[in-house]
């Protein structure tokens, strides 16, 4: 038997590759984790905006789904991109039955172009459905809105959302992520017990399209690792600083990060800052 780490991500695709399942593997990778993806809708978009979707029919999802479970069980499972209520209540179904699996849920609802990416409907079912069995939970700040149903705009109001997001929503972690608020990139980590701050400097670029999905497939790949809660959150904001920070300059809106941004560390970036 093989010693090496496995993740799986369940989610969509975005064929420029700086978010969605493309994002998601090509982190697995730098994190020195074998990689395996369920793919749940084909999307056709950019760093300008999304086209087209056209979501896989539920029975084939199942046949991947089986796929991977009959043959190589992962050490870790993020989802990010599930639109439909059916989708949920199927991947659910899988989570549920594997409860060791440390589970990363990215409740991925808007693309950072603005486009939606879950039925609206589907947005009160993942707090019922998904929520519950998340080892870590990582929406952003207009997600966190959603799930606690009002707005954020402050770290205290962050904050009271984290305690309730695990506290009435049952995850048994969450990561309130600011990377939508000015000033210091501040995002909340709320363990059950204690608050923390994890804070980088705002780095001033467009390019920061897939970065929800890349923090959360760090995480998930530290946690396919072994590594404590709170040391794969840590990870996964070192890392996505410097896939900003690095960020590649690609395409005619919000481009990608790098994902080989944290091997550039003590360089100057594309736009001369150290
Ligand atoms: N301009 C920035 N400079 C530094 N860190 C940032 C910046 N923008 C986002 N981040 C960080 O990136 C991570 C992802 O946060 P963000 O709020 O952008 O997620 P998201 O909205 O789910 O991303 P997306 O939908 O684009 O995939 C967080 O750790 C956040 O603090
Ligand atoms: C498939 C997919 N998942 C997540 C996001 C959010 O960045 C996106 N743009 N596309």
């Amino acid at each position: 038997m093989s010693n090496v780490k496995i993740a799986l991500t369940i989610a969509g695709t975005d064929p420029t590759g700086g978010a969605g399942i493309q994002a998601d593997l090509k982190t697995f990778q730098e994190r020195e984790v074998y990689g395996m993806s369920v793919l749940t809708s084909a999307v056709a978009q950019n760093t300008l905006g999304v086209l087209d979707i056209h979501h896989l029919p539920l029975d084939f999802i199942n046949q991947q789904l089986e796929s991977v479970f009959s043959d190589i069980k992962p050490n870790a499972i993020k989802t990010g991109m599930i639109a439909t209520i059916e989708m949920m209540e199927l991947i659910s179904h899988y989570l549920r039955e594997y409860p060791e699996i440390p589970y990363c849920l990215d409740p991925v609802m808007v693309a950072t172009s603005g486009d939606v990416l879950m039925e609206e409907i589907s947005q009160t079912i993942i707090k019922e459905q998904l929520v519950p069995l998340a080892t870590v939970a990582t929406p952003n700040l207009s997600e966190a809105e959603i799930l606690v149903g009002r707005s954020i705009r402050t770290i205290e109001e962050m904050e009271r959302a984290a305690i309730e997001i695990v506290a009435e929503l049952g995850a048994k972690t969450v990561v309130v992520k600011g990377g939508h608020l000015d000033g210091e990139a501040i995002d909340v980590f709320y363990d059950g017990n204690q608050l923390y701050h994890l804070s980088s400097e705002r780095f001033h670029t467009v390019h920061t399209h897939g970065t929800g999905c890349t923090f959360s497939a760090v995480i998930t790949a530290e946690l396919a690792k072994g590594k404590s809660i709170f040391e794969a959150v840590e990870q996964g904001k070192a890392y996505i600083t410097d896939a900003i920070k690095y960020s590649l300059e690609l395409g005619k809106g919000n481009g990608p990060t790098n994902h080989w941004g944290y091997r550039l560390q003590g360089l100057p970036n594309e736009r001369g800052e150290k």
